[in-house]
C-alpha cells in the first residue's frame, strides 16, 4: 500500500507505489536526467496563481509573483501566460522577466541597493514601480529619471514595524531590519517625490517577511499604512495602489497557513477601498508545494549512535536546512520493506558539518534509494551555489503525462570554462 500524500501535495501523487509528478514516475525522471535533480509541477504553479488572483473577485488587482522564489524562464513563462505581474529585486530578473514574455507594465522593483543602470534599465522597459527603500535611493532614481528625459513611477517602501512571528532572517518589517522607512520618513519621501518633476507618486508599499502564518501581523501592517494613505491624501498625495508585498507562509510540516481566500480577504477588508489597486507579492505560497528536489542514497553510515545517509544533494543544491534549520519532508519515491530502518541523518558530499537535508528521520533505506525532498520549489534553486565546485542541479517541468527538460544541469565548460580563458 502506498503511503499516504497530505493535501498540499497534491500534484506529487502516489501510483502503483511509487511517486509520481502529475502522471510522470519520479524515479524515470532520475533516470533519465540524473540527480540531484529540481521537479516542478506546471500544474501547480498555475492553480496557485490562479487561486491568487481569483481571491480577489472584483477588487483591481495585480499578483506579483516574487521572482526570487523561483526564477526558471520556463516557470515565469507559465505564469506570465496567467497573466501574472512580477515582484523583481534586481535587473538579472527583470531580464528574466522578459526573456519569458512577461509584461513590464506589471513588474515592481523591490530591493534596497538598486545601482544606476538597474534603474536606468527599469525605466527604460517601463515597469509599473519603482519601490523605493531610502531617501538617497529616491535622488538617485530622480537624477537616472531625469537623466534619461523620463518621470519614474515610484512608490516608497514603508517599513511598518510589526513583528512578523517568522525566523529572524526572513522578518522584514521591524524597525531594526534593513528595509523601507519609517512612516514619517515616508511622508518626507511622498512630499518630495510629488514636487519633483521626474518623480511620480503611484503606490505605497510594504513587506513584512516570509513564511508567516498568522493574519493579524498583516492586519497590523495594513492598518499602518491606511493611515499614511490619510496623511499623504490631507498633502493632497493620491496614490494609485497599495503593494502589501508576499509573505503568505506554506505548510512544510506542521504549520497550518490561512488559505490564499482567507489571507486575500483579510486584505481587502483591511483596506477597504473598493477602488483601490491591490498588489501582492507571493512566492513561497506559489511555488513551494509545487516541486520536488529529487536526490539519491549514495552511502549508508553509521558513527556510534548516529545513521547517516549520504546523499548526493548537498547545502550548496538546497540551503535552507542548513541556514534556517528549515524542516522539508524527506520521502523515499520508491519505498519497500526492506533495508535498514532507523532515525536517519540524510547529509550531502559538501564538507560542513551543516551539510544536511534533514536530521533524524525515521525511514527504511537502502543505498541507491531515491529521495525526494518535498516542498522544494521556492527558495531551492534560486539560492544554489557552486560551492565545491559542484554543478548545479537540472530542473525540469512536468505538466500531465509529459516533462521537459527546462534547465540542463551545469557542465563543466558552463562552470569555469570562461575563468580558465582568463588564466595566463
Ligand atoms: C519585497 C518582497 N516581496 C515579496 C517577497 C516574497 O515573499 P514570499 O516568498 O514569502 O511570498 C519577499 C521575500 O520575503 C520580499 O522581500
Ligand atoms: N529564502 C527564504 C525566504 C526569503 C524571503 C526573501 N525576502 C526561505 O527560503 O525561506
Amino acid at each position: 500500500m502506498s503511503p499516504s500524500i497530505p493535501d498540499r501535495f497534491i500534484h506529487f501523487p502516489w501510483r502503483d507505489g511509487e511517486l509520481h509528478a502529475e502522471s510522470v514516475p519520479l524515479a524515470w525522471l532520475a533516470e533519465e536526467y540524473g540527480t540531484p535533480l529540481y521537479v516542478y509541477s506546471e500544474t501547480a504553479l498555475r492553480e496557485r496563481y490562479r487561486a491568487f488572483d481569483q481571491a480577489f473577485g472584483s477588487q483591481p488587482h495585480t499578483v506579483c509573483y516574487a521572482v526570487k522564489a523561483n526564477s526558471n524562464l520556463s516557470v515565469l513563462q507559465a505564469l506570465a501566460q496567467e497573466g501574472a505581474g512580477f515582484d523583481i529585486v534586481s535587473v538579472g530578473e527583470l531580464e528574466r522577466v522578459l526573456a519569458a514574455g512577461g509584461d513590464p507594465s506589471r513588474v515592481v522593483f523591490s530591493g534596497v541597493a538598486k545601482r544606476h543602470d538597474e534603474i536606468a534599465r527599469a525605466l527604460e522597459a517601463g515597469i509599473k514601480s519603482l519601490n523605493v527603500e531610502s531617501a538617497a535611493e529616491l535622488a538617485r532614481i530622480a537624477e537616472v529619471a531625469q537623466a534619461h528625459g523620463v518621470v519614474a513611477p515610484v512608490s516608497v517602501r514603508v517599513n511598518p514595524d510589526v513583528d512578523a512571528k517568522t525566523h529572524p532572517y526572513i522578518s522584514t518589517g521591524l524597525k531594526e531590519n534593513k528595509f523601507g522607512v519609517d512612516i514619517a520618513t515616508a511622508t518626507q519621501l511622498y512630499r518630495e517625490a510629488a514636487a519633483h518633476p521626474h518623480l511620480q507618486p503611484v503606490g505605497l508599499d510594504c513587506h513584512i517577511g516570509s513564511q508567516l502564518t498568522e493574519l493579524t501581523p498583516f492586519r497590523d501592517a495594513v492598518a499602518r499604512v491606511m493611515a499614511l494613505l490619510d496623511t499623504l491624501r490631507q498633502h493632497d498625495i493620491t496614490l494609485h495602489h497599495l503593494d502589501l508585498g508576499g509573505g503568505l507562509g506554506v505548510q512544510y510540516r506542521d504549520e497550518q497557513p490561512p488559505a490564499i481566500a482567507d489571507y486575500v480577504r483579510t486584505l481587502v477588508e483591511a483596506v477597504s477601498d473598493p477602488n483601490m489597486e491591490i498588489i501582492i507579492e507571493p512566492g513561497r505560497a506559489i511555488a513551494a508545494n509545487a516541486g520536488v528536489l529529487l536526490t539519491r542514497v549514495e552511502y549508508l553510515k553509521h558513527n556510534e549512535d548516529h545513521h547517516f545517509a549520504i546523499v548526493d544533494a548537498g547545502m550548496n543544491d538546497l540551503i535552507r536546512p542548513a541556514l534556517y534549520q528549515a524542516w522539508q519532508d524527506i520521502v523515499p519515491v520508491q519505498p519497500h520493506k526492506t533495508g535498514t530502518t532507523a532515525a536517519w541523518d540524510i547529509v550531502g558530499p559538501v564538507c560542513e558539518t551543516g551539510d544536511f537535508l534533514g536530521k533524524g528521520r525515521e525511514l527504511t533505506l537502502q543505498a541507491q534509494d531515491l529521495l525526494a525532498v518535498m516542498s522544494a520549489g521556492a527558495y531551492g534553486f534560486t539560492m544554489a551555489s557552486n560551492y565545491n565546485t559542484r554543478p548545479r542541479a537540472a530542473e525540469v517541468m512536468v505538466k500531465g503525462e509529459h516533462a521537459r527538460l527546462i534547465r540542463p544541469r551545469e557542465d563543466w565548460p558552463m562552470l569555469f570554462g570562461s575563468e580558465a580563458a582568463c588564466l595566463r
